[in-house]
């Protein structure tokens, strides 16, 4: 019995027979009728003209020549020197970009606000290869596509018609809050950039510059890559070696470091927020200051993205820097374990996380506590103590109307030592010094678990400062030999009171 050749096996024979004649013309070639069937199967390298050469007069079925007589190649044709194919195929053809279709890169695009300028969630509808600029045409940037969205507006890629760099462009949605509230990222980033990091060394990212294009706020980043939370993601949710965990918080103790010595809070620290300057090093920026504010002006209350919201903001009591040191210690476990530390789905679940793996705040914030009434009910000890314990489920569902569940549980273990001894052991490349490895590895852990520690600290007095943190053996790369005791100790990294000059929040 013969087969019959499915359909493709019949075109892959087509094409050694089409392969087959082509060769054949060019007789002097000396290739085998293997080579043919090789070429046949797999990709073909694209000739440049002069390979062409040999093979003028001998002309392929349907192909053309151009005014050197030289046979042009197909993939040519309709790709690079499309235009002149069109132009052959119709003299009369022009091309213009302008009618070229906009593509747009803003959803919904409808047209709703601002003269139709922007859609119903007052974002400024964005097609690729318009220009954004001030209206003095001072500056001009080129849409090119589109980085991400956020609640600020979005952010597309651009390039700069003056010096041709690639640039990242917040443009900010059309509305009073967002607009003030991104003047005073501009202010932020100005004052970071220009007094407390002037030479880029602190991981902050860069403004270069920042107009209004109608109507909208638009501030220009320097252009980076992928933020932490892709990378992770990348990774599988696996988690990251300590030697790349050590590597990111470093950095991010560095642009904390600045930060705290300016007394500004960023406020909103997540792996979202930390980008790659490119994917050939671990070099690291904080992005999104959108939210941050100097220390004497924490007007606000619902701050911090829920999973790296620190105890004391929940619980509604004056804070301080310290809520960024508590969202780094969230980043860091997360990227170690590759899953976050407190997924909360709700605040009463997020602070509930919190008390299952730490325990209870200590008794002076929950007095403090503008909030601990949500969360916690009081009572007299037998020693006629104030003692708070945490609602039941039941309880805070049935007082706020809400059917707040138990949540998933990512984790078997319950504590943070657990936790971070049971995540699996990285495969080590050599076998005979597996025994040495391994035990660095734990050892690197055990460093590791005690710098957390000190970062979630439920207390923020006594969380350690970046600077404080920085001198931890998991960073300084010492050899880890017993818990770190705090050292207190000065650096020198913005001019003192240089957050003083920030306008006051309204
Ligand atoms: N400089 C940059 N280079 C490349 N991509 C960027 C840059 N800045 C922002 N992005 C992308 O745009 C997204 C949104 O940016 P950003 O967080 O500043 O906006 P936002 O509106 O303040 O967001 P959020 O909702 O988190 O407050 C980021 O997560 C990132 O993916």
């Amino acid at each position: 019995m013969v087969d019959t050749p499915n359909p493709q096996q019949q075109q892959q024979q087509q094409l050694q027979g089409q392969q087959g004649q082509g060769q054949g013309q060019q007789g002097q070639g000396g290739q085998g009728q293997g080579q043919h069937r090789r070429r046949a199967s797999g990709f073909r390298r694209v000739r440049d003209g002069r390979d062409l050469r040999p093979y003028v007069n001998q002309q392929p079925a349907g192909r053309r020549v151009d005014e050197r007589g030289v046979f042009l190649s197909p993939l040519r044709q309709l790709t690079t020197s499309i235009l002149e194919t069109y132009r052959i195929c119709n003299p009369a053809f022009r091309y213009e970009s302008t009618h070229n279709p906009r593509r747009v890169l803003t959803k919904p695009s409808k047209p709703a606000h601002n003269d139709g300028y922007d859609n119903e969630e007052y974002d400024y509808i964005l097609y690729v290869n318009d220009l954004l600029g001030s209206e003095d045409g001072h500056n001009r940037y080129l849409i090119l596509d589109i980085l991400g969205q956020g609640t600020f507006g979005q952010v597309v890629k651009c390039q700069n018609m003056k010096n041709h760099e690639i640039v990242a462009v917040k443009v900010v949605k059309n509305k009073p809050a967002y607009f003030n509230q991104s003047m005073m990222e501009v202010t932020i980033l100005e004052l970071l950039n220009n007094q407390c990091d002037p030479q880029d060394e602190h991981h902050i990212l860069r403004l270069r510059d920042s107009f209004i294009h109608k109507n909208h706020l638009c501030l220009v980043f320097e252009l980076l890559s992928s933020n932490l939370y892709e990378l992770i993601k990348q990774n599988q949710f696996q988690g990251l070696s300590t030697q790349l965990v050590k590597v990111f918080t470093a950095q991010l103790l560095d642009a904390l470091s600045v930060l705290k010595d300016a007394r500004l809070i960023h406020c909103d620290l997540k792996p979202e927020n930390i980008l790659l300057k490119s994917l050939q090093s671990p070099q690291i920026k904080v992005i999104d200051f959108g939210s941050a504010c100097h220390e004497r002006q924490t007007v606000y209350t619902y701050i911090q993205s829920r999973f790296y919201r620190s105890p004391e903001v929940i619980l509604g009591i004056p804070y301080t820097a310290s809520i960024d040191m508590w969202s780094l210690g969230c980043i860091a476990v997360e990227l170690f374990l590759g899953l976050p530390l407190f997924p909360g789905t709700s605040e009463y679940n997020q602070i509930t996380r919190i008390v299952e793996m730490l325990g209870m705040p200590p008794t002076y914030m929950l007095d403090m506590g503008k909030q601990t009434k949500q969360f916690f009910d009081s009572f007299v000890d037998v020693y006629g103590q104030k003692k708070y314990r945490l609602k039941s489920l039941e309880q805070y569902s049935r007082e706020h109307g809400t059917n707040e569940q138990p949540g998933k549980q990512y984790f078997k273990a319950t504590t943070l030592p657990e936790i971070v001894n049971q995540a699996p052991m990285p495969s080590f490349k050599s076998s005979s010094r597996q025994g040495h490895e391994v035990e660095k590895e734990l050892n690197n852990r055990a460093s590791f678990i005690d710098f957390c520690q000190g970062l979630l600290n439920l207390n923020p007095i006594e969380r350690w400062s970046p600077q404080q943190a920085r001198m931890h053996p998991f960073i300084t790369g010492e050899k880890f030999t017993k818990p770190f005791s705090v050292r207190s100790f000065f650096s020198f990294q913005c001019p003192a009171g240089a957050g003083e000059s920030l306008p006051k929040a309204d």
